[in-house]
């Protein structure tokens, strides 16, 4: 199967899962991060799960599933332990409503990839559900490879970019955002001098003025 791979705005939406098992974790988790209004639908969740109920993180229908649970679902996961519950959830959603199952039977509207976050940038690994255990694997060499101080070296980079093209024109734009990837750059964010990113900015800046 070829997945379209996209980031969605998910902001104020809401999104249903359905089940509170260790599957659905994974999913809250990975919403985390968004504004989305997340509401989980399960008789019983697991103890992660009911700390993020209690900090007002998510919201939990103590119900089974029933098809009114997925009104105004914009997506919707069906990762309940029951092959029949998620052929019900897949029933009763709309075409319009994206639905994910965990089980990966029936109608599958879209997979997860596994997400690696720094800051602004992020990795989305996946097989296209070939091998969930080497998407795992690939995540944690991700994680390793792009360091925490990627999400610094992106934020700088964001900002420069701003500057640059508020204060520069045609050729000299080009040339200033080609040299912004200088890998010296992120070597400097990786050992914290911050403050020579910046020198470096003022100087190309000021020269090409
Ligand atoms: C990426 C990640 C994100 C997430 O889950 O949100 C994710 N699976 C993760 C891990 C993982 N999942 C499983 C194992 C055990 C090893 C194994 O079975 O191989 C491990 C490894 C581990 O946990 O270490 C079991 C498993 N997974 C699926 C099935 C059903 C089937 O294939 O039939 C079964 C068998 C269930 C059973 O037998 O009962 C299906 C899917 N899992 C997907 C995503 C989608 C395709 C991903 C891709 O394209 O590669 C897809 C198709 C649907 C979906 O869920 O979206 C998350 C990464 C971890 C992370 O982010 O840290
Ligand atoms: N995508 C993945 O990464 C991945 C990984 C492992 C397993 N799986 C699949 O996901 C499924 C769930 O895995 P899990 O480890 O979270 O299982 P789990 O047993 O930990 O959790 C299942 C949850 O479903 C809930 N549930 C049962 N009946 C329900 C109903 N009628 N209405 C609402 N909720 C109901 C239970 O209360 C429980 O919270 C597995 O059966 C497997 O098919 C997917």
């Amino acid at each position: 199967m070829n997945y379209f791979p996209l980031l969605m705005n998910i902001d104020y939406k809401k999104v249903v899962i359905v089940g509170g098992g260790h599957v659905a974790r994974q999913k809250v988790e990975a919403l985390l991060p968004t504004k989305a209004l997340v509401i989980v639908i399960s008789p019983a969740v697991t103890e992660k799960l009911q700390q993020y109920i209690n900090e007002g993180l998510v919201t939990w229908k103590e119900k089974a599933f029933e098809p009114a649970d997925l009104d105004d679902a914009s997506l919707i996961f069906a990762v309940t332990n029951d092959q029949e519950v998620n052929n019900a959830v897949e029933e009763a959603a709309q075409h319009w409503q994206l639905l994910s199952r965990a089980d990966a039977k029936g109608r599958v509207d879209f997979i997860n990839p596994a997400v690696v976050r720094r800051g602004d940038f992020v990795l989305a690994v996946s097989t296209s559900g070939a091998s969930p255990g080497l998407t795992r694997q690939v995540k944690t060499d991700l994680e390793e490879q792009f360091g925490v101080h990627y999400a610094q070296y992106v934020s700088f980079l964001k900002e420069a970019r701003q500057r640059i093209l508020q204060m520069s024109k045609g050729d000299v734009k080009k040339q200033l955002l080609a040299e912004l990837v200088d890998p010296q750059l992120l070597q400097w964010m990786e050992q914290g001098e911050k403050q020579k990113c910046e020198a470096w900015l003022q100087q190309r800046i000021g020269e090409k003025r």
